[in-house]
């Protein structure tokens, strides 16, 4: 093993980092490493490195932006993948979200110094979870920032965290990947505003690409570890207090939910708490949930409301328990789906149908905004219960700045919900909360309840018609990662092109400037939307024997180098056919499947399964 050794870094030369404290400062010694199979070698002269620029490295970190999301690799693991978010690359971003953060608030104090910010961190349970907050620690204290330690924790709590008092603090970071596979992890970023914008990640990860090109893989070391702090029992007495008073119990106030039970279905992920911390201490029965422990390997199935195998364990813990509810977290809790009662799954549109009859009773008229993929049948239901539905760009992002938009413009927008799960409320700051989701169900049920009714949740929504065909396909990018989005750009593009000169016969695009639509609509022509996203479009899709009998949507992945295409149909096997014109007609007759991976699609032509 190479021997090591710390060097104190010279004093930073920002403004902010002159004028820190030495609490902050002294948070961390900086020892300059190279990681090597066999351990570390110590460099002594550090800026022998700092010219080091290369535009592969920028690249790489620039290629860890989702939209408003961090996502990469942080163990190997992955067949084709390698590492790209190591420590080096998590302190460097963890360092320039700490400057932006100061950057932010001298602005808003008018070039004042500001000391002791302050910046919470939470994760979910992967296993790099600790080797990588450690690294966003350094970045932290590197920028000069004051880190708190939050633990496990889910996404919004970490939002909270900014808000609640005492705890109150300047940002928050919450490392997850989601329910990506256990070898990935990310950041999600918030200050008391929300979450951080795409534009703004995409201007924290320039700053990161040019700050780990300087450094490539060398690495702080901490010295202090940041304080520790208990946030998730505030976090959960506040959800506790929310059901407490809107349920407002006339006999048992503060044990509202004294005579039900409610299954969750946590994934192994961080979602555990709401079962002990919040449904048991408000008087639930919460026996036979499962998968409560965190388990950063997530060995039983992926932690994920749109997973088969959550809903249906979930479903089946519902009916042999005869519980009166099921709940499934994603692994950060950011996204939840429930089962009913007769141990029927709610999540995706239906999901969003609970949600919207819910706020329409609290919110008569209100618009809600989805992504394009949902079903005609929602639009139904919403307009049916007197709301107005905007389709809008997948990403849950996108759906909740277009809400936002919305009520600036005078648009009261109550509800923005995207298929996956994600969904806020204007009432509760805009953020996608799936635990605050599960909040507003659990009051419905237990009112209805108070209200002589024994239907479960479930009866909100029985109006609701279910596309006849429903399917998912995926398509990978043949190329080099570097070039695959402009490759995806270029296979939507040409789409766009084959639909708009008629060569898919029944095929059409809706332009709809005002995204007021209930058919195909080309999503969203009027504004700017971000580069990542800009391609998404939907097209209504008739034929003959049946007139216009559904749709498709196309865009390229967040994640993954592939091009997503979804199809519904109202008719059984519409879309098979679909598919078949989408393979002959665009992507064979235009040579697109030179850089498309197509075998996906033409085993469902074959077989009529996705596999
Ligand atoms: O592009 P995909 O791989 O389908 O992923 C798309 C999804 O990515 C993340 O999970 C985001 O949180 C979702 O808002 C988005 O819909």
């Amino acid at each position: 093993m190479a021997a090591t050794s710390t060097s104190l870094l010279t004093a930073p030369t920002n403004s902010h980092k002159r004028n820190l404290r030495p609490s902050a400062y002294t948070q961390l010694n900086f020892c300059f490493q190279r990681r090597t199979t066999h351990g570390c070698i110590v460099f002594s002269n550090a800026t022998k490195y700092t010219e080091v620029v290369i535009d592969e490295e920028i690249d790489k970190i620039k290629r860890l932006q989702n939209g408003p999301d961090i996502r990469g690799v942080a163990i190997e693991g992955e067949k084709g993948r390698t590492v790209d978010l190591s420590p080096a690359a998590v302190e460097a971003i963890a360092e320039s979200f700490g400057e932006w953060v100061i950057d932010g608030l001298e602005k808003e104090r008018r070039q004042q110094t500001v000391e002791d910010v302050r910046v919470s961190f939470g994760r979910d349970p992967r296993i790099s979870g600790p080797s990588l907050s450690a690294a966003g620690f350094s970045g932290l204290a590197r920028a000069g920032c004051l880190a708190f330690d939050m633990g496990l924790a889910t996404t919004p709590a970490c939002f909270m965290s900014t808000l609640l008092q005492p705890f109150a603090f300047d940002a928050s970071i919450m490392m997850t990947a989601s329910h990506l596979p256990y070898t990935r992890n990310g950041f999600k970023f918030f200050t008391p505003k929300g979450g951080l914008t795409a534009m703004e990640v995409e201007g924290l990860c320039d700053r990161a690409a040019r700050k780990y090109a300087n450094r490539m893989t060398k690495v702080s070391v901490t010295v202090n570890p940041p304080a520790r702090i208990d946030f998730m029992s505030a976090y959960a007495r506040h959800l506790r207090d929310i059901i407490k008073e809107r349920v407002n119990h006339p006999l048992h106030y503060d044990t509202p939910l004294k005579g039900f039970q409610i299954i969750v279905n946590a994934g192994n992920g961080s979602g555990g708490f709401f079962t002990w911390d919040v449904l048991d201490k408000l008087g639930a029965d919460t026996f036979g949930s499962l998968n409560l422990n965190p388990d950063g390997m997530f060995p039983n199935h992926i932690p994920n409301p749109e997973d088969k195998i959550a809903m249906s364990l979930t479903r089946t813990a519902v009916l042999e328990n005869s519980a009166n509810l099921g709940i499934v977290f994603d692994t950060d809790v950011d996204r939840s789906g429930v089962v009913d009662d007769k141990g029927n799954s709610i999540n995706g549109d239906r999901l969003i149908a609970l949600m919207a009859a819910i706020v329409l009773r609290e919110h008569p008229g209100t618009t809600i905004v989805t992504d394009a993929r949902t079903s005609m049948g929602l639009t139904q239901f919403i307009t049916n219960r007197g709301g107005h539905h905007c389709l809008y760009r997948v990403g849950y992002r996108n759906v909740i700045d277009k809400g936002i938009q919305l009520n600036k413009e005078g648009i009261e927008t109550h509800l923005m919900m995207e298929t996956s799960g994600h969904g806020a409320l204007k009432e509760n700051h805009f953020l996608d909360d799936g635990a605050y989701m599960v909040v507003k169900t659990i009051i419905e049920m237990v009112r209805m309840k108070l209200a002589g009714s024994d239907e479960g949740i479930g009866s909100l929504i029985k109006e609701l018609e279910d596309p006849a065909d429903s399917v998912e396909l995926r398509m990978n990018i043949l190329s080099e990662p570097r070039y695959a989005k402009a490759k995806g750009a270029e296979i939507v593009e040409k789409f766009r092109n084959y639909v708009e000169e008629g060569w898919l016969t029944g095929w059409e695009f809706d332009t709809c400037g005002d995204c007021w639509v209930s058919e195909g609509c080309l999503v969203d022509t009027n504004d700017a939307p971000a580069a990542i996203d800009a391609r998404m479009y939907r097209a209504k899709v008739s034929d003959e024997e049946h007139g216009q009998h559904g749709w498709l949507h196309i865009r390229q992945s967040i994640h993954n180098p592939n091009i997503a295409m979804n199809m519904q149909s109202s008719v059984q096997g519409g879309c098979l056919s679909m598919a078949r014109v989408l393979l002959n007609k665009f992507i064979l007759a235009s040579g697109m499947d030179r850089i498309l991976d197509i075998s996906q699609i033409e085993r469902y032509i074959r077989s009529g399964f996705v596999s």
